[in-house]
């Protein structure tokens, strides 16, 4: 007898759902989630192409709401069986102040989880990042690594340490009773840099070559590499691990995940011209043209003028001593976790994801910035 498919039955939320990632999230429960009833998109921002999304067999839901609403988050939640939790405030330029993305990262999955165990949802992916690791602010080199390799993870930047502590909850979280008596299972997935389509300062970049006559001027040496990981992969690996969490809860359960893929080792700058070079940018020199120690004191002054400007406008360059540091240490990943645990593979080629990142760039050519 032919195997019957399976009945639709299971509610998901994803918090985030607007942003840069958490479309490639929503997009991808829908095509490959076939136990999916209700998809939930909770957002700060709710976008217009959540409107197309609205005339499949899944009912989407749009739920306009902030994280750092305790009561906003376990209305959206009540009766989701899933949670994925996307939504953070991904500030390294210094745009927020450092409460606002505690509040956001820290506070806002603190209330999440609060939710899952007032409303009985069992099952939480939370999206950490690299950063919970490193680089660290000694500029230690973290080489092909994995999720057990020692690391000193010291920080001292607002980011990193919201997504250190706000992984740290969801972790210590697992095993928690929720309504109904059954435990919570969560787990943390760590991407690296994400590209593709959707990714803002690969944007910036393209459009910052394009001023400057189709150049961008190498700063930082082509040694220094940087782990990168597509989106589509990345999302790849919420819906799986979303949907193992039950059938494999005590291995997975409060367990983290490098997110990665087949997309090769290079530095940041060499690594986006993967994409910027066949847009028609080149990258000019074969060393860095400035001298690290003028980068550094180029990056102090940004710092110090977004300090001095702070009252009048909101100056917040891509370099300052913080992004410096991260582009300019090695950081690279080299784990096989995902697969022992869960059977992920990448679902696109590394050829795919970069000829899906540079249509999507070329698509972007003449957008206002
Ligand atoms: N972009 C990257 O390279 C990496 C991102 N991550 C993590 O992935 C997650 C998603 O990042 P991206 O998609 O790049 O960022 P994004 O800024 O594009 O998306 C974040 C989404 O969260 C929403 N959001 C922010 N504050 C909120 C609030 N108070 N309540 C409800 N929604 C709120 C935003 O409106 C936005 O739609 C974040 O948690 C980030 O820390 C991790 C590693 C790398
Ligand atoms: C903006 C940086 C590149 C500019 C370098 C300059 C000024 C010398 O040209 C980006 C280099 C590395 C990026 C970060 C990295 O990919 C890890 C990240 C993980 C996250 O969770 C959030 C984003 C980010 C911090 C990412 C941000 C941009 C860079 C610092």
């Amino acid at each position: 007898m032919a195997e019957s498919a399976p009945v639709p039955k299971l509610v998901y939320l994803v918090t985030g759902g607007c942003g840069f990632l958490g479309e490639h999230v929503v997009r991808m429960l829908l095509e490959r989630e076939p136990r999916l009833r209700e998809l939930r998109v909770f957002d700060l921002h709710l976008s217009p192409w959540l409107k197309e999304l609205k005339t499949g067999p899944v009912q989407v839901t749009a739920i306009q709401g902030d994280v750092t609403q305790a009561h906003e988050v376990a209305a959206a939640m009540a009766g989701t069986h899933v949670v994925i939790h996307t939504a953070g405030l991904v500030d390294v330029f210094g745009r927020a102040s450092p409460e606002t993305i505690h509040k956001v990262n820290v506070q806002g999955t603190e209330n999440v989880i609060k939710a899952c165990v007032q409303t009985g949802t069992q099952f939480l992916v939370y999206t950490s990042s690299m950063e919970v690791v490193g680089p660290n602010v000694k500029g230690h080199p973290f080489y092909r690594g994995n999720e057990d390799t020692p690391y000193e993870a010291v920080h001292r930047h607002p980011y990193p340490r919201s997504k250190a502590l706000a992984e740290r909850l969801v972790l210590e979280a697992n095993g928690r009773k929720v309504r109904g008596g059954l435990p919570l299972v969560t787990c943390a997935l760590r991407p690296t840099g994400i590209y593709g389509e959707g990714h803002q300062i690969m944007r910036d970049f393209y459009h910052q070559g394009l001023r400057l006559g189709g150049r961008l001027f190498r700063a930082i040496p082509a040694s220094v590499e940087h782990g990168r990981v597509y989106v589509g992969n990345v999302a790849w690996m919420h819906v799986l691990v979303a949907r193992e969490l039950g059938p494999r809860a005590a291995l997975m359960g409060g367990q983290v995940y490098f997110c990665y893929d087949r997309s090769p080792y290079k530095s940041y700058e060499d690594f986006n011209m993967e994409f910027l070079g066949p847009c028609g940018l080149r990258l000019v020199g074969t060393h860095p043209l400035l001298p690290y120690w003028l980068l550094v004191l180029l990056a102090a002054l940004n710092a110090l003028l977004q300090w001095l400007l702070r009252p009048l406008l909101l100056y917040a360059p891509l370099l300052n001593p913080y992004t410096l540091a991260v582009a300019n240490t090695t950081f690279t990943v080299s784990t096989d976790k995902a697969q022992r645990h869960f059977g992920y593979e990448p679902l696109f080629s590394w050829e795919d994801s970069r000829a899906r990142t540079i249509l999507w760039v070329q698509a972007t050519e003449g957008l206002a910035q």
